[in-house]
């Protein structure tokens, strides 16, 4: 016995048009990401997938993807929980820098490193910051967690007991779980999920409004790799992830 488990990375954000260092900075869907969202709630109506809860991280780009999904697979009304332990990777002192220009400013190898290597934060980004999150009240209640950089680590720590408290006891009572979450939180999933190794999960990118839905045994071990609704075009998406800020 299984139970179905789909994640979604938000569509395009302002930022990843811009190509823009984004983690906690809370920006909003442009156009194109907006009907990526539509279109994710289509593929999952054409296949019959329907979500009977949602979880989503306290970023509006992600609620804005889950409403848009579950408005265009009728499933608008369903229960919604939201945490922190499913934003985005916090990218410290790179936030709202450009991609392009740090490249080319630090090169290749360090520009990786802070982008996909296991256990490398970035430097720490100032509570002064104008991109920092010190003052926003959505995250009063978790101050003493309240990251100022992670690598993807530190994600993992914080989001596998959500996993386990919340989301996985949600797929045992029988129910369709929706997660929108990030690119960096759902590799960090992902990962979890698949048992990825620490150098491997390096070359796993997630394309954003592309659904990839997992069978999910009680003990919370995927009966098979999670499967893109659409591969090819997750791939081709994927493949434009990692090359962000090398053109
Ligand atoms: O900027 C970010 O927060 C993430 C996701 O958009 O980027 P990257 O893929 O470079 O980790």
């Amino acid at each position: 016995m299984t139970n179905t488990l789909i994640l979604l990375r938000h569509g395009q954000s302002e930022w990843n048009q811009k190509n823009l260092f984004t983690g906690w900075v809370d920006v909003r869907l442009t156009e194109q990401g907006r009907g990526e969202a539509v279109r994710a709630g289509e593929q999952l109506a054409a296949a019959g997938l329907q979500p009977d809860v949602l979880h989503t991280s306290l970023l509006s780009r992600a609620i804005q993807t889950a409403n848009l999904a579950l408005d265009s697979a009728d499933r608008l009304w369903i229960p919604v929980t939201r945490s922190w332990r499913l934003n985005e990777r916090h990218y410290g002192a790179l936030q709202g820098l450009d991609k392009a220009e740090t490249l080319a400013k630090y090169g290749e190898e360090q520009f990786m490193e802070w982008r996909r290597s296991f256990d490398t934060p970035p430097p720490a980004l100032d509570d002064a910051s104008e991109w920092s999150q010190a003052n926003d009240p959505r995250y009063d209640g978790i101050d003493g967690e309240r990251p100022q950089t992670e690598c993807l680590k530190d994600v993992i720590d914080r989001l596998v007991p959500y996993w386990e408290q919340s989301i996985l006891p949600d797929l045992n009572s029988g129910k369709t779980v929706l997660v929108t979450a990030h690119g960096n939180s759902l590799r960090a999933l992902v990962k979890h999920l698949d048992g990825i190794s620490d150098a491997d999960i390096a070359g796993v990118n997630i394309p954003t409004g592309m659904p990839l839905v997992y069978q999910i045994n009680a003990d919370g071990t995927p009966a098979a790799p999670g499967e893109y609704l659409d591969p090819e075009a997750a791939a081709t998406a994927a493949a434009a992830v990692a090359a962000q800020g090398k053109h």
